[in-house]
C-alpha cells in the first residue's frame, strides 16, 4: 500500500517509517512507569549483576507484572528491549557453559504477552537493540556517534555501544534513500526518465554514505571483545548445542521453543534495497534465512517490504526502456549493495574469522577441529556465515544489467 493517492505515491503511515529515521524508532522512550522498576533495575545493571553473580537470583525475585500499564508503542518497545536484555543475561549469564534452559514465568509470561502485542519474538532482536536502544546525549545536538548512546549494556565494556550505534548510523544514512522511493515511483508512473535517474542517483549516494559510516566500526568495536564476549549474549537458541530444544518459556508454553539470535538479516533497510531493486537471493539457505528474519521485524516494516515487492518494478521499468543512462543509474545502486556487502564481509573476517582462529590457536591441539563448525563459523543468526554472506554478495552481483 505505497498508496498512489491523487496519482502520487507516498509511504503510508501504516508502515511506521519515519521521514528522517526510516525504520529506527524516533526518540525512543527511556523510562518505564514506576511499576516496572524491578525490570529496569536489572536491565540497567546487567554487567555488574552478572559480575557479582547476582543476576539470576534477582530475576527470580522480581514480581510477575502485567503489561496493561504499557499502553504506548514506545513504552512497549522499551519494555520489550529491557526484557530482551534480561532474558539474554539470564540464559547466558557469564557466557560459559552454565546456561539456563528455563526462563522463569515471572519474566516469560509478560515477555511473551508483550511480544505478541508487538508482533515480535520473545528474544532480543535487531528491532530492540539497534532500532529502539538509543538516545541523544544533547537532545538538541546532531545524530552523530559522539552525541549518541545506547540505553542498556551487556558485559564487554561498551563494545555493544559501538556495534549497535554504528548499525543505527548505517540505518540513518540509508534512511535518506528510503524517503526518495515515492519520487522514484512517481517518476516511473509518469515515464519521466530524467526524474528516475535523479532518484536513483540520490539512492546510490545514500548507500555510499552508509558505506562510509560502516567504516567507523573499527574505531568503536574491539574484535577480540566482540568475538569472545558480546557475541555470546546475542546468541539465540535455535540450533544451539547448549540449548538443543530451545528455551522453555515457563507458564507460556509447555514445550521449549527455538528462536534465532539477533541478526542484521532483521535489518529492514538492507532488505528494503533488495526489494526495491528487484534483487532476489536464489541461493536456498540464504534466501530462506532472510525470509525467516523478516518474522523478527516489526510487522509494519515486514509489510512495507512485501508491498515494495508487489509494487511497480524499477528493474522491469529500466529493462523496458533500454536507456543506457537509466541502466547505469540502476546498476550503480546494485553496485552500491555489492560494495556494502563486500565491506561487510571484510568486517566479518576481522571480527569473527580471525578472532576465532586466535582462540583456536590458544586451545589444546589446534588440529582438533571438532568444535570448529560449532563456534567459528556461526553468526549471531546461527548461520554458517562466510559462505552465507558470500552467497548473498554473489547473488547481488548477478542483478547488474549488461
Ligand atoms: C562487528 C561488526 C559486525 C559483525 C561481526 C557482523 C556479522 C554478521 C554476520 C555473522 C552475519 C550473518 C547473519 C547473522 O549471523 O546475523 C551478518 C549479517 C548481516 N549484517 Fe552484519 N556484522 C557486523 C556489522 C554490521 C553492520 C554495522 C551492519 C549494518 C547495518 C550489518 C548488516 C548486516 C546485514 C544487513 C546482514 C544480513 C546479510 C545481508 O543482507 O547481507 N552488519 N553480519
Ligand atoms: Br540482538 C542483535 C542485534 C543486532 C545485531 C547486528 C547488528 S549489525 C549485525 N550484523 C549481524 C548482526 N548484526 C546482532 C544481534
Amino acid at each position: 500500500k505505497l498508496c498512489p493517492t491523487e496519482g502520487s505515491w507516498k509511504i503510508d503511515e501504516v508502515f511506521q517509517i519515519d521521514k528522517e529515521l526510516a525504520f529506527a524508532l524516533p526518540s525512543p522512550q527511556e523510562n518505564l512507569p514506576d511499576k516496572y522498576a524491578g525490570w529496569m533495575c536489572i536491565a540497567k545493571n546487567l554487567p555488574e549483576l552478572i559480575e557479582r553473580d547476582e543476576l539470576r537470583a534477582r530475576v527470580k525475585e522480581v514480581p510477575e507484572l502485567s503489561i496493561d500499564d504499557l499502553t504506548e508503542h514506545k513504552s512497549q518497545r522499551l519494555a520489550h528491549l529491557a526484557l530482551g536484555y534480561i532474558t539474554m543475561g539470564y540464559v547466558w549469564n557469564k557466557g560459559d557453559e552454565d546456561v539456563r534452559k528455563i526462563l522463569p514465568r515471572n519474566i516469560a509470561v509478560p515477555y511473551c504477552k508483550l511480544s505478541a502485542k508487538l508482533g515480535l519474538r520473545p528474544i532480543l532482536a535487531y528491532a530492540d537493540c539497534v532500532l529502539a536502544n538509543w538516545k541523544k546525549k544533547d537532545p538538541n545536538g546532531p545524530m552523530i556517534y559522539e552525541n549518541l548512546d545506547i540505553l542498556f549494556f551487556f558485559p564487554g565494556d561498551g563494545c555493544d555501544r559501538g556495534f549497535f550505534l554504528v548499525s543505527l548510523l548505517v540505518e540513518l544514512a540509508a534512511a535518506s534513500a528510503i524517503k526518495k522511493i515515492p519520487d522514484l515511483f512517481n517518476a516511473m508512473i509518469k515515464q519521466d526518465l530524467v526524474k528516475c535517474k535523479d532518484a536513483l542517483r540520490v539512492i546510490k549516494s545514500c548507500q555510499l554514505d552508509a558505506l562510509e559510516v560502516f567504516k567507523q566500526i573499527h574505531k568503536h568495536v574491539d574484535p577480540t571483545i566482540f568475538y569472545n564476549v558480546l557475541r555470546t549474549y546475542l546468541s539465540g537458541w535455535k540450533g544451539s548445542s547448549l540449548l538443543p530444544e530451545g528455551l522453555l518459556y515457563e507458564g507460556v508454553w509447555d514445550t521449549p521453543k527455538q528462536f534465532s539470535g539477533g541478526s542484521a538479516g532483521q535489518s529492514s533497510v538492507f532488505q528494503c534495497f533488495d526489494a526495491l531493486l528487484g534483487i532476489r537471493h536464489s541461493d536456498g539457505s540464504a534466501a530462506g534465512f532472510l525470509q525467516e528474519m523478516r518474522t523478527y521485524m516489526p510487522p509494519a516494516h515486514k509489510a512495507f517490504l512485501e508491498s515494495l515487492e508487489k509494487g511497480p518494478s524499477i528493474r522491469k521499468f529500466v529493462l523496458s526502456k533500454g536507456d543506457r543512462c537509466l541502466k547505469d543509474a540502476y546498476n550503480e545502486c546494485v553496485g552500491a549493495m555489492v560494495s556494502l556487502r563486500d565491506y561487510h564481509l571484510g568486517i566479518v573476517d576481522t571480527y569473527i574469522t580471525k578472532p576465532a582462529r586466535e582462540k583456536q590457536k590458544g586451545k589444546q591441539d589446534p588440529e582438533d577441529s571438532s568444535n570448529q563448525s560449532e563456534t567459528e563459523n556461526k553468526g549471531t543468526g546461527g548461520t554458517n556465515i562466510m559462505t552465507f554472506l558470500q552467497a548473498i554478495r554473489d547473488s547481488t552481483k548477478t542483478f547488474l544489467l549488461v
